[in-house]
């Protein structure tokens, strides 16, 4: 695993605006560790519903997220297990007023749910017992919020309509919106609950437009934290950009200085999230050879590794030719050409959730990716990349892009503050 800080198990590493709460076991323990010991003790409180045996909760369950800070969580947070995305239209009649005081509302309910805490009233109780399970929400503003609230001056180029790509399948309904949320959790409960307070928030003030259920690997169902896989089976992730790295501000998060070419001040510390429902052709894919699989990416199928040699953080030799005089990482290899070095620096960070929606008639799979990705401008991440994508990389004829959506994602709120507040009362 490359990306510790968006792809490594919670319970390994705890990475900054994760704390835990309520930890069993033996403090400094390996992820693994943990997550063994956590696993058994959650299973013997879960077998118990009586008050007298309180226990404490598992690390999964007691990983919390902060809601406050300078970027707003489920960015560069470690990928959760479950995850639903869902975009609101305002309603007819609800303009700036009703937005800002949906996005109060959509604040503190984050804010409480995220701690750990039950709504102020009438909660439902279906992630009562559980801990905040690394719960996080996120809220964005789509091109057409700012036409509904009278904001047009304040909306950044950089939300200009994406491009239309030739191999695009986009339905518009499951496309787009005025307000777009993300939510993940490393437990179904706890993100369900957190999914129906957001949407009963809404009231009068907005409808939903469409929404999307997502999964990950479960933290500590593997050996030792690692990359995860997606439902081509693939290790996906290895190349992301690292928090790390020194450029890594600059390229996923808009200034904090305040505005940039293509973002107004109110977007400081704020992101752009691309996201694209894509179908997997399952059925196609899974006819193929492990070797032409391999091929299709440029990567080892089993650790991830470049097919020049190595392991997974192993850099590829792009240039390295086999017996015949052929390129071992084809020219159309997907890991290929969607690098920063073959598309003028451009870069992003991917955040995705499978999904699977059941099988039709005939049982062919709807499943796929629910690509998120999160740069500080589109136009310099994901446009040029998907532009050389869809020209016909390798991976092209397996997949079929069929929605789509950009917003902008505001910085994190301030404590007593509110996502948004920048631009609804600037
Ligand atoms: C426009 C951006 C991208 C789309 C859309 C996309 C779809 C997509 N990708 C995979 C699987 C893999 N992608 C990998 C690497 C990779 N992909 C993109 C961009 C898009 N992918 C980038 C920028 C990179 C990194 C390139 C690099 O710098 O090396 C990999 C290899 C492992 C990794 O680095 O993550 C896999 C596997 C699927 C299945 C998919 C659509 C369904
Ligand atoms: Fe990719």
């Amino acid at each position: 695993m490359a990306d510790t800080q968006s792809r490594t198990e919670p319970s390994a590493q705890a990475p900054s605006g994760i704390s835990r709460r309520r930890l069993i076991g033996t403090a400094g323990a390996t992820g693994v560790a943990l997550g063994a010991v956590g696993a058994g003790a959650g299973y013997a409180v879960a077998s118990s519903n009586s008050p007298e045996q309180h226990a404490a909760l598992t690390t999964l369950g007691a990983d919390t997220v902060m809601f406050h800070g300078k970027h707003q969580p489920g960015i560069t947070t470690p990928m959760q297990a479950r995850g639903h995305l869902i975009a609101f239209d305002l309603a007819a009649g609800a303009g700036r007023k009703e937005a800002t005081a949906l996005l109060r509302r959509w604040s503190a309910t984050a804010e409480r749910l995220m701690a750990g805490e039950p709504l102020s009233s009438d909660d439902t109780d279906v992630a009562r017992d559980a801990g905040p399970s690394s719960l996080t929400i996120t809220f964005g503003f789509g091109h057409s919020f700012f036409s509904r609230t009278g904001l047009e001056k304040q909306r950044p180029s950089a939300l200009d309509p994406l491009p239309d790509f030739f191999s695009d399948h986009l339905d518009k309904a499951r496309s787009n919106g005025d307000l777009w949320v993300q939510i993940g959790a490393n437990d179904s409960l706890v993100a369900f609950h957190a999914l129906r307070a957001i949407q009963k928030d809404t009231g009068a003030a907005a409808k939903v437009r469409w929404q999307m259920n997502g999964l990950n690997r479960s933290p500590g169902a593997t050996s030792h934290p690692m990359t995860a896989r997606n439902l081509m089976g693939q290790i996906d992730g290895t190349n992301n950009p690292k928090p790390s790295e020194s450029d890594f501000d600059k390229r996923i998060y808009v200034p904090a200085s305040g505005s940039s070419a293509s973002s107004p001040a109110w977007m400081a510390n704020g992101s752009y999230a691309v996201v694209r429902r894509i179908r997997m052709l399952l059925d196609d894919w899974e006819k193929l050879s492990s070797k032409a699989q391999e091929d299709v990416i440029g990567r080892k199928k089993s650790t991830g590794a470049p097919l020049t040699g190595g392991k997974e953080t192993t850099e590829p030799d792009l240039e390295k030719t086999d017996a015949n005089g052929d390129l071992v990482i084809p020219i159309n290899a997907h890991a290929r050409i969607s690098r920063p070095d073959q598309n003028g620096g451009a870069a992003m960070l991917r955040r995705p959730f499978s999904f699977h929606d059941g099988f039709d008639q005939d049982g062919v799979p709807d499943a796929g990716l629910l690509f998120v990705c999160w740069q500080a401008d589109p136009l310099r991440g994901f446009v040029p990349v998907q532009r050389k994508l869809d020209r016909g990389d390798a991976l092209s004829q397996f997949v079929r892009h069929e929605s789509s959506g950009l917003y902008a994602v505001p910085g994190g709120a301030e404590k007593g503050g509110y996502v948004g507040q920048a631009l609804l009362e600037g």
